[in-house]
This record gives structure tokens, sequence and C-alpha cells, in this order.
């Protein structure tokens, strides 16, 4: 072989493993350098998934409405958001505890409205059990005091709107205020003073057998009475010195019913004024319940769980969730509400009955519906 043909075989057999190493090398640089690239983007990644879960905690922190919810619930809540947990703890916190969801979403939508819906009555109708079982649905929120404002009492009405307004409670956007004030239904200011407030607001009317309304509220009266030394003879009061039933006498007025709902249906028609049975409101009031959410649009959420008869009380009772906790405790109305009624004689019972067919036939008339009063 001359130098020549070396040279060629040389080429021929190192050219390639020069340009193989060549290659490797550059092969290797390349990768060394996207290694880098993707370990910085990854960096960078990390870098802002750190710096925005930070940002979210701390916006997270600043909208938790520590007025409304002040459980230890909610304060390890927070103090979790400002250890910055990450965001998957929020979330799974948030999901766990609606109360606080709910408060951090709806926090800056709570506000004061006037009622959507009234108890207008009656007068020991069942007016308080109603507006307690409705102030457990979640959808509900009710004033636990009565208002007595349109029916002016102590001049209440003279406050304005305004007034009426700062004493409701606060309420979501989807929540329907609630209030209920028994003198509304036998006043003669409140139906038009309401209307004027909002002619389309829902009406919540309870009757009750009127003979037994008539010595509930005269029990009521007497009890009252009996704290300042007098007693009441329901004979007494019930009769004129003729015999006759007493029309004046305010319970007996009271218990006229057609006389009040004329008065109202002069200015809301009929499917407005939604009529509970007072009786089975007492006896069955999950029927009773269910008709009043739907004439409400509420969701519906009356059940047994939630409705329950309670032996010792002798009247249902119901279960309220606990706040900010998945727990429920019973609650039953207090004494004033089921009040052991005197004995009435059965003589003075037919009197009475007989005096209200003819007015409970007007009424059936005026709505469209019988009760089995009689
Ligand atoms: N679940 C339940 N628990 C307790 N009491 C109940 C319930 N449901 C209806 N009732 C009956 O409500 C009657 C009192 O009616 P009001 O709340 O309208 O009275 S008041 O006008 O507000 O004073 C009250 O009347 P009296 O029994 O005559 O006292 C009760 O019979």
């Amino acid at each position: 072989m001359d130098g020549h043909q070396y040279a060629s075989a040389l080429k021929e057999t190192t050219v390639p493993r020069r340009l193989g190493q060549w290659t490797w090398h550059c092969w290797s640089v390349r990768t060394v350098r996207i290694n880098v690239l993707v370990a910085c983007a990854i960096i960078l990644i990390l870098c802002f998934v750190m710096f925005s879960m930070k940002d979210e905690s701390k916006s997270f922190a600043s909208v938790l409405p520590m007025d409304i919810i002040s459980s230890k619930t909610a304060e390890n809540f927070r103090s979790g958001i400002l250890r910055k947990w990450s965001q998957w703890t929020v979330f799974s916190q948030l999901k766990k505890n609606k109360k606080i969801t709910d408060a951090v979403f709806n926090v800056k939508d709570k506000s004061k409205k006037f009622p959507g819906a009234i108890i207008i009555g009656v007068r020991k109708g069942g007016t308080g059990a109603l507006l307690e079982f409705l102030r457990t649905h979640p959808r509900v929120v009710a004033n636990k005091e009565e208002m007595h404002f349109f029916s002016d009492d102590q001049n209440k009405y003279a406050k304005g709107m305004q007034w009426y307004l700062s004493r409701m409670p606060e309420s979501e956007p989807n929540q329907l205020t609630m209030e209920k004030t028994p003198k509304y239904f036998i006043s003669e200011e409140a139906p038009a003073r309401i209307h004027r407030m909002n002619s389309s607001v829902r009406l919540v009317l309870i009757l009750r057998n009127p003979v037994d309304r008539v010595i509930s509220d005269f029990t009521q009266i007497a009890v009252k009475l009996k704290t300042v030394n007098r007693k009441q003879n329901f004979t007494k009061l019930v009769l004129t010195s003729t015999g006759d039933v007493n029309a004046n006498y305010c319970p007996v007025y009271v218990s006229t019913y057609h006389i009040h709902l004329a008065r109202w249906l002069e200015l809301f028609p009929l499917t407005q004024i939604h009529i509970v049975d007072g009786d089975r409101l007492i006896s069955e009031p999950l029927q009773e319940l269910r008709a009043v959410e739907k004439f409400l649009g509420l969701s519906p959420f009356f059940s047994e769980d939630v409705v329950y008869f309670n032996v010792s009380r002798g009247f249902y009772c119901m279960r309220r969730q606990v706040q900010d906790q998945d727990a429920y405790r019973p609650f039953c109305l207090d004494q004033t509400k089921g009040r052991q009624h005197p004995s009435v004689e059965r003589w003075l019972l037919d009197k009475l009955e007989q005096y209200f067919i003819k007015h409970n036939e007007i009424l059936f008339r005026m709505i469209g519906r019988r009760f089995k009063w009689s």
C-alpha cells in the first residue's frame, strides 16, 4: 500500500469514527442544554405555583368573614390558611364544612331584605310553631320577635320603612325573609300598609277550630291576668247577661274569621294567601309544612328527620342543625305554647259551636274550602 492508498484507507476508516464522535458530542451537549432548560422551566413553574398558592391563601384568608363564622372550626380554618395550607387542603376543608363555604362565598351578598312572606295570624292558631318550623329551612330567615309594625302597636309604623328594614335579619340572596305578627290579621290598617310595602308579598294565615281558639285565647289572657291577681271566669266572659254568645268578647271576635279575612281580600287575591289548617299543624305538621314550602317556592326540605313527635312534650318538635356543625339538636316550643285548657262544660261548647256555624259557612264560601270544625 503506497502512501496515497494508506491515506485514503485511513480517511475511510477514521472519518466516520470522528464524525460519530462529533455527532455524539453534539447530541450530548444538546441533551444537557435541553435538560437545563427543562429544569429551569420546572423551577419557574414551581415558583409560580408556590407564589400563586401563597396569594390565594392570603385572599381566602382576607375574605373569611370572621364576624359571621366565629366558631372554633372557622378559627382552625383561618389559621390553617394563614399557615399556607395547600390548595388541596383548603378545598377539601371547604367541601367538608358547608357553613364556611356559604359564608366565604356569600358574605358580600348578605343584606337585610323586606319580608317576602308574612305570617299574618291568627292569634293562638299555631303561628309560633309554624315560624319555628320554617326557620329550620335553610332558605328561610326570620325574626324571633313579633314585629307589630303594620298593626301600629306603640306607634311603630311612624318609625318608617327603613326602621322596619333595620329590624330584619340578614339574609343571602337566595333566602326568604319572613316575619310573623298574629295581630295583623285583625288589624284595620295592616292589609293596606302591607300592600303598600309589596303588593305581591305572600301571606300565610293559620286557621284553627274557632271554639278551641277562643278557649286557647282565654287561657292565655287568664294566665297573664293571674300574674296581677285577677281571676277570669270563662262562662261570664263568653256569654252576655241574656245568655247569648258575646260577640264583643275579644276572643270570640277574633275567631269570627270571615270579618277579618274580608279586609285582606279587598286588596290581595286569595291565591296570594295560603291558609294553613291549624288543627292539622298540631296533629300532622309534615303535610302542612310541605304545602307551605310549596306555596313559598322553597325547595323540599321537611321530612320525618326534621319533624318528629316528642312524647314527653306531647307535640311535634324539630331537629335543627347546630351552627357550623353536622350535628343536629332537638328543639321544642316552650311551655307558653300548648297550655292546658280549662275544662268547659258540654252545653257551653255546643252553644259556641252553634254560634260559629253561620260564621264558618261564610268563611268556607269565601275561601272555597271547608274545615271539619263542628
Ligand atoms: N308543635 C307545636 N308545639 C307547640 N304548640 C303548637 C305546636 N303546633 C301547634 N301548636 C299550637 O300553637 C298554639 C299557640 O299558637 P300561637 O303560636 O299562634 O300563639 S300566639 O298567638 O303567638 O300566642 C298552641 O295553642 P294552645 O294549645 O291552645 O296553647 C298550640 O296548640
